[in-house]
């Protein structure tokens, strides 16, 4: 019997997802040999728990239902495991949330049919996971404006809807924020800048759809930097509609690196977020685990693939024994099943330097 274990928050995506999971439920329950096992969140912090739980009582496959903080919850509690037990699990999601960038960056399909299939019997592809200050996350970790939209927008009355949220609490947060003098040092190399934001993308977005660090793939074993200088506020807000489309890289005053190792030093305490929670505060540290969990989906078919295709054709040349990057993966798509080990994250110790990345 094929189990699946999903774990449910029932507030996700303003309540809608119990009725995306009851319709999903409806289609896997006429596959023959599946079983349907269902844990429901009853608070904040509960899918870790569970996602945690449900590993060491050997669920094989198991689903978070709902937003981005769920996959970030449940992502947290099987990185509390070893790596061998974490690499017997094949993790996924069911987009259920406001944002959904998760199952956007995995390329998740809407369709519950074709949802049905890949969750119950789809291929678990290495995932890379990034690390903030402790915490783990699978999208963007960001500092300075990104973070204080966050804030804001968790902040919002819940009957705003799915991306408009975001727009809004990013005009919010315009109306007020003042850029700041950072340090930043990507594996050894040091920048410093007055900037709008920094943005460390595992995946390529955040924010219900945008492309904060186009190009990012969250399994090539690096991160995708995007710092965002002293942009002027009329500047902001002509570049805030780019994003969407990754084209607001082109701007003059915005740089893309490439970089497993990142620490960011501020002039004052900045909010940090991570996968669009906030959770801690500046200075930061982050770190690539790669290859951390595997994860359901089809990971080379992000939603952003032709900015990701354009970007890749100026990637620096990489060493043989380096992971694959975009421009030299092979084919995406359902396939046999890349079995590498999940990786420690505290053994993986080479430091690199970082690499800019002419997008223009
Ligand atoms: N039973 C519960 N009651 C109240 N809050 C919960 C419960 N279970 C989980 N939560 C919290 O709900 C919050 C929102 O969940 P989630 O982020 O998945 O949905 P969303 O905000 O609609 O989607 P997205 O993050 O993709 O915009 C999470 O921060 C989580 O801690």
């Amino acid at each position: 019997m094929n189990e699946l274990l999903f774990v449910v928050n029932p507030v996700a995506g303003h309540g809608r997802s119990l009725r995306v999971f009851a319709r999903l439920r409806a289609v896997l329950e006429r596959v023959p040999g599946v079983r349907c096992v269902v844990w429901h969140t009853r608070g904040p912090g509960h899918a870790r728990e569970l996602a945690e739980r449900a590993a060491l009582e050997g669920y094989g496959r198991i689903l978070a239902v709902g937003g981005d903080g769920t996959v970030h919850e449940a992502l947290n509690g099987l990185m509390a495991l070893s790596p061998a037990a974490r690499g017997r699990i094949a993790f996924g999601v069911v987009p259920a949330g406001s944002g959904n960038d998760f199952a956007r960056n995995t390329g998740i399909p809407r369709d519950p049919a074709a949802l049905a299939t890949l969750l119950a019997s789809g291929p678990a592809s290495p995932m890379d996971v990034g690390v903030v200050n402790g915490h783990y996350f699978a999208n963007v970790a960001g500092v300075g404006f990104d973070a204080e939209v966050a804030r804001q927008a968790n902040r919002l009355p819940k009957f705003v809807p799915g991306a408009l949220t975001y727009v809004f609490a990013a005009l919010w947060t315009l109306s007020r924020y003042r850029n700041a003098a950072v340090r930043i040092v990507l594996d050894g190399e040091i920048l410093e800048r007055r900037v709008m934001l920094v943005a460390v993308g595992n995946g390529a977005g955040y924010g219900g759809g945008m492309r904060i660090c186009p190009g990012a793939r969250m399994d090539d074993g690096t991160f995708r930097v995007v710092v965002a200088g002293d942009l002027p506020k009329p500047s902001v807000l002509s570049l805030l509609p780019k994003v969407f489309s990754g084209r607001h890289v082109e701007h003059p005053l915005v740089e893309v690196y490439d970089a497993r190792h990142v620490r960011i030093e501020a002039e004052r305490p900045l909010a940090v977020q991570a996968d669009g929670e906030i959770v801690a505060a500046s200075p930061l540290s982050l770190e690539v685990v790669p290859s951390a969990v595997r994860v359901i989906g089809l990971l080379g078919r992000s939603s952003d693939a032709t900015t990701r295709d354009h970007a890749a054709t100026a990637w620096a040349p990489r060493s043989a024994d380096e992971p694959p990057t975009a421009g030299t993966s092979p084919a995406p798509g359902p396939g046999p099943v890349v079995e590498r080990p999940v990786a420690d994250p505290h053994q993986d110790g080479r430091v690199d330097t970082g690499r800019r990345v002419d997008i223009a």
